[in-house]
């Protein structure tokens, strides 16, 4: 599928370096390669600290990198086109502006950016979230401003449509439909969807793809489905050697997280073969 069509977003050996105060260098992405085409909605999963937003960022041309290179809808993010960014959903971490706006007006506004609007999705996904567009934006609770954020970046369906963290403050009734609904949604009007989430039964049930971070690098980029099959637990008989076409992901004495892609292993030494589930691998990866 990934090469049928042109990618949506691409990195190419992308490396970002923050330099402290003090002049220390931390490297927050390194060489890190990513591609999303149309119907592609990617789980972003990694500690605190990963790198997650900064891959975000960097996509959106927020942030530069240092290294590497970035292609956005076919741009270069830093210099993204106004059609481009007609094109381009994003709702990051901590939303948002309009304080002192009702949500009508706040809507009204915002809606005035994008020609392709779509009026009933709006209306249908005010509904959804039960806002009330007469109250003041600095009155919504958390979870309702970033249902209001969520709305913003997708009433236009955007054809990639980035999210950081779009539901840790929904409770837990409206985040299932949402997550369910705007997939649907994403994938309706072919768009892309980079997500990240600490949620992994979200990320299990919506995501067509998840790429695991750990300290700015890209441990694993996989189908879920094939997620589910070709990484598993060995437990291993000592001495044991893997085929090199197997890829170590940790290792924790006799007990080794693997990448076997399509190798069978039915090797004498593996003396168990256990598959994870998302949550149960995120923590084998960083025992
Ligand atoms: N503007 C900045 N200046 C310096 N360091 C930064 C900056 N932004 C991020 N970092 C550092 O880069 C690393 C990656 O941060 P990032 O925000 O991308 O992580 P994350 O995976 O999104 O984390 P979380 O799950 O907590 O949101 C962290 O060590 C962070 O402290």
């Amino acid at each position: 599928m990934d090469q049928e069509f042109p990618p949506i977003l691409e990195f190419s050996k992308v490396n970002k370096v923050f330099r402290g105060k003090n002049g220390v260098e931390k490297p927050a992405l390194k060489d890190l390669s990513l591609r999303l085409s149309a119907g592609m909605v990617v789980g972003l999963l990694g500690q605190n600290g990963a790198g997650k937003s900064t891959l975000m960022r960097c996509a959106l041309g927020i942030l530069s990198p240092d290294s590497g290179d970035i292609r956005t809808l076919g741009e270069t993010p830093e210099q993204l086109s106004s059609a481009a960014k007609e094109r381009l959903g994003y709702v990051p971490q901590q939303p948002f502006g309009y304080e002192g706006f009702t949500v009508e007006r706040a809507l009204d506004l915002h809606r005035s950016f994008y020609p392709h609007w779509d009026m009933q999705l709006e209306q249908d996904w005010l509904t959804r979230f039960e806002l009330d567009v007469s109250q003041q934006i600095q009155r919504l609770s958390v979870g309702q401003r970033q249902s209001l954020a969520l709305i913003m970046a997708m009433a236009y369906r955007p054809e990639l449509l980035i999210l950081d963290e779009p539901v840790a403050s929904l409770d837990p009734i409206v985040r299932r439909k949402f997550m369910v609904d705007l997939f649907d949604l994403a994938l309706e009007s072919g768009s892309a969807v980079l997500f990240s989430s600490h949620i992994t039964s979200d990320l299990e049930r919506v995501a067509s793809h998840v790429a695991l971070i750990k300290q700015g690098e890209l441990v694993l980029f996989k189908e879920i489905d094939a997620l589910r099959e070709e990484v598993c637990l060995l437990k291993l008989a000592a001495g044991t050697e893997l085929p090199e076409q197997v890829r170590i992901l940790s290792r924790d004495g006799d007990s080794v997280l693997v990448d076997r892609g399509d190798i069978e292993l039915n090797l004498p030494g593996v003396l168990r073969s256990e598959a994870l589930n998302l949550e149960q691998l995120f923590v084998e990866l960083h025992k």
